[in-house]
């Protein structure tokens, strides 16, 4: 797979260009995924999908499992079954139904009783599934975490983890290159988190649209692989598909050992770190936006609204939204102000916290855990604080953070030790905010609600968070004095992360279970068709004037636990729409006439769909009836998966143009939305203006085809694909114990279900399912 170097490339363009299966004249490209994460959120309408088409899963052997989002992290040491532990129902339903889907379509799965069971994006870099070069999916978007490997690594929604989990190729398009160079050296007490939401207050949360960033510099190559993913996990806050940082030795020193790394010493280890050495931009490649930041104007930072790129250094105050520089940005500001009960002004670090929470994708893993100990060790967290939670990323996270002793540090000064999940991070499980509560909170999302409904969220680093419990407000964790903080705070602590990742692949028994790639057994499932067919919407158009309306605000997390696609409309815009169940906001614009029965929704403000790669917002705004949103840009994912859903997102960036769909829509009258011809009109048949909309995506919605059954229909090329990756990258074919039996070729894949369970005896226990 090692491309020969022609014109001169990124380490994007390098990794993209090894995974290309067909390449379209329109630039619509399939491209080879080597690595599925699964979890139960965003995966039992793909299963349900497959199974109505009589599909299989193409590749188990490359594609891992775990439940996250719902679990609960308490005690687990009762845990009979999934069924017993999850009290609230549709959790449970949630991951229940992964259990099933990982039994009949024969994938591994960490399970709550295996210590590798932890946050997604914590388990598949600890595991080794994620190594340089290769693509990484989830239907989640801090799949970027994984670009830290110099992997292409990014989130999807549902029906793309179904066109994944059937054929390993998604459809996609070339992302823009670009470069976040950070140069010189941390201070004291700024850790990587830092470095990330200082960029992200200076791109803005829809900076990186459209593009894959490259993070790169001083600071960063001497950061280790931990801070590394902390920065790619919230490229994703900047509005970016996925950040990526090339491998280096680091990196390497990371992957030895891991059970799903080529086994370190071995010919084929030499032959992956040759290619994995390659995946350098080449010095004179181009890219599309730069970006420099000098190490010296971070200083620890912390969000002071709703947004992630809402930020502030500690040292500074709350802003006054008078100062703003546009009318919709004061107003945006001052409900910020509002929802998060501050005052402009006021010092950050007076700013009292109620819980303080650390964990998340962002910051869950050991060194994290080591820093927060580092400046908690021998003191006691502030009377005023209500809770004070450290939820490990993954089993092995907290098994080694107890060998080391830190989980006795963090118990001793008042913090809860908890086990593994994403816990307060959204909310989806019992770890949730009260109203109005203020949580330090080493999470990602700032969204209203995000960690309960009406909580307020800041976000930090974990000595930050670490420094909020002690002095129970936002605190600078400089100022305490005997946190002696040096450069690259998880590098200093932990020069090499010692982090066991459960039995290697050497140690485990073999797999002589028989496998279960095929169970479903219907078929005649590669029909190109299934969606309505798209061709001229006319409908009445809500109007509404709000940039940034990100998906947790489209469709809050309470609702992502239906394992269907339908009934999600009246949970659409929740938030805005209802003052409490039931109760419907008067001023709403889909509580208002004739907006009702909108078929069309035109947003004046930019960045429509931002946050998440739930599909369920686009699934909740056709449920209550919306098929085409109209804006002035969207984040990709969603934009990306309203198509799948045989709905049109528009981008108009001419704000005449806008405009004027805009008054029509504000007129209550009908709108006309003509696919074929590309343009969008009045009630009366004049032309509004034209729109843009790629090849293939129109092809599809106008034809109403299903792009699985169309990717199916290349079959051809797709086992040639792998019969070259096996050649050239063999080490990509399913290791451990996720081993590829009948490579060399063939597709009699053989996947390896976890042949035990991880506590304890590994010998002795029983299968986990
Ligand atoms: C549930 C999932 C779709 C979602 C995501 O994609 O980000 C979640 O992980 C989140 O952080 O909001
Ligand atoms: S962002 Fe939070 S909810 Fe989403 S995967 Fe990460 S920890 Fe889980």
């Amino acid at each position: 797979m090692p491309a020969a170097e022609r014109t001169p490339q990124t380490l994007y363009d390098k990794v993209f260009q090894a995974h290309i299966v067909d390449e379209k004249l329109d630039g619509t490209i399939l491209l080879y995924i080597d690595r599925h994460l699964v979890h139960e959120v965003t995966s039992p309408q793909a299963f349900e999908g497959l199974e109505v088409a009589g599909r299989k899963v193409r590749r188990p052997d490359c594609t891992l499992a775990t439940t996250d989002h719902n679990v609960p992290t308490t005690s687990r040491k009762a845990l009979k079954d999934i069924a017993s532990f999850i009290k609230e129902d549709d959790s449970r339903t949630q991951c229940v139904t992964l259990e099933e889907n990982v039994k009949k379509f024969g994938i591994t799965y960490f399970g709550l009783s295996d210590k590798r069971q932890g946050i997604v994006h914590v388990i598949g870099p600890e595991q080794g599934f994620t190594l340089p070069g290769t693509t990484v999916v989830c239907g989640d978007s801090h799949t970027s975490t994984h670009g830290a490997f110099g992997a292409l690594a990014f989130g999807i929604g549902t029906s793309e983890v179904e066109h994944v989990l059937a054929t390993q190729c998604l459809i996609t398009k070339r992302s823009k290159n670009m470069r976040i160079q950070v140069d010189g050296e941390l201070a004291p007490g700024v850790s990587s988190k830092d470095v990330v939401l200082h960029a992200i207050g200076k791109i803005g949360t829809a900076g990186g649209t459209g593009a894959v960033i490259e993070f790169c510099g001083s600071v960063i190559r001497a950061l280790s692989m931990e801070a590394r993913m902390s920065i790619c996990n919230m490229s994703i806050e900047g509005g970016a598909r996925a950040g990526m940082v090339a491998p280096d030795e680091i990196t390497f020193e990371y992957l030895k050992g891991k059970p799903l790394a080529p086994k370190y010493g071995s010919e084929e280890w030499d032959r992956a770190t040759t290619y994995w050495k390659s995946l350098q931009s080449d010095p004179d490649a181009k890219y599309d936006v730069d970006v420099f930041i000098d190490a010296k104007d971070i200083i620890p930072t912390v969000t002071w609204g709703t947004s992630p790129e809402d930020v502030v250094p500690i040292t500074g105050v709350v802003p006054d939204p008078e100062t703003f520089s546009s009318e919709a940005k004061k107003a945006a500001g001052r409900r910020m102000l509002e929802y998060m009960g501050l005052v402009p002004g006021t010092p950050m670090e007076e700013v009292v916290v109620d819980k303080v929470f650390i964990g998340s994708c962002t910051n869950s893993r050991i060194e994290d855990l080591r820093a927060a100990a580092l400046v908690v060790k021998g003191k006691k967290i502030a009377s005023n604080i209500k809770r004070a939670m450290i939820v490990p990323g993954s089993g092995l996270v907290k098994d080694q953070a107890e060998e080391e002793g830190l989980d006795k540090i963090f118990v001793e000064a008042g913090f809860e030790w908890r086990e593994a999940g994403c816990s307060m991070c959204l909310g989806m499980n019992p770890d949730i905010l009260s109203p109005k509560e203020r949580c330090a909170s080493t999470s990602n999302r700032n969204f209203e609600g995000r960690q309960g409904a009406q909580g307020r969220t800041h976000l930090m680093s974990p000595v930050m968070a670490a420094a909020a419990a002690i002095a129970g407000k936002l605190a600078d964790v400089r100022k305490i004095s005997e946190f002696n903080g040096s450069p690259h705070i998880e590098a200093a602590i932990a020069p090499e992360s010692t982090t066991s990742s459960g039995p290697s692949a050497s140690e485990k028994p073999e797999d002589s279970s028989p496998q279960v790639n095929t169970t479903v057994t219907r078929t005649g499932g590669a029909a190109a068709a299934g969606l309505p067919k798209f061709t001229i919407l006319k409908g009445i158009a809500a109007p509404m004037e709000k940039a940034n309306i990100d998906t947790d605000a489209i469709i809050p997390k309470q609702f992502l636990k239906t394992i269907k696609r339908t009934g999600l409309g009246t949970a659409l815009f929740y938030e805005m729409r209802f003052t409490e169940p039931g109760v419907e906001n008067p001023d709403f614009v889909l509580n208002r006439e004739p907006y009702r029965s909108s078929k069309i929704l035109v947003c004046t403000g930019a960045n429509f769909g931002c946050g998440s790669s739930r599909e369920h917002a686009p699934w909740a705004l056709n449920d209550f009836g919306i098929k085409s949103v109209i804006a002035p840009s969207f984040a990709d994912i969603f934009f990306n998966n309203s198509f799948k859903n045989g709905m049109l997102p528009i981008a108009i960036k001419d704000k005449d143009d806008l405009d004027r769909v805009h008054a029509e829509a504000v007129a209550g009258r009908e709108v006309e939305i003509d696919l074929p011809n590309q343009l969008i009109k009045d009630a009366d048949g004049n032309t509004l203006c034209a729109f843009d909309v790629e090849e293939f995506r129109k092809h599809c919605l106008v034809n109403g085809l299903d792009d699985i059954g169309l990717t199916m229909q290349m079959e051809d090329k797709i086992a040639e694909f792998e019969r070259q990756m096996s050649r050239e990258t063999p080490w990509l074919d399913g290791s451990g114990y996720l081993k590829r039996k009948g490579a060399g070729g063939k597709l009699a894949v053989k996947a390896a279900p976890v042949p035990m369970t991880n506590r304890g005896d590994v010998k002795k226990e029983p299968l986990e399912w």
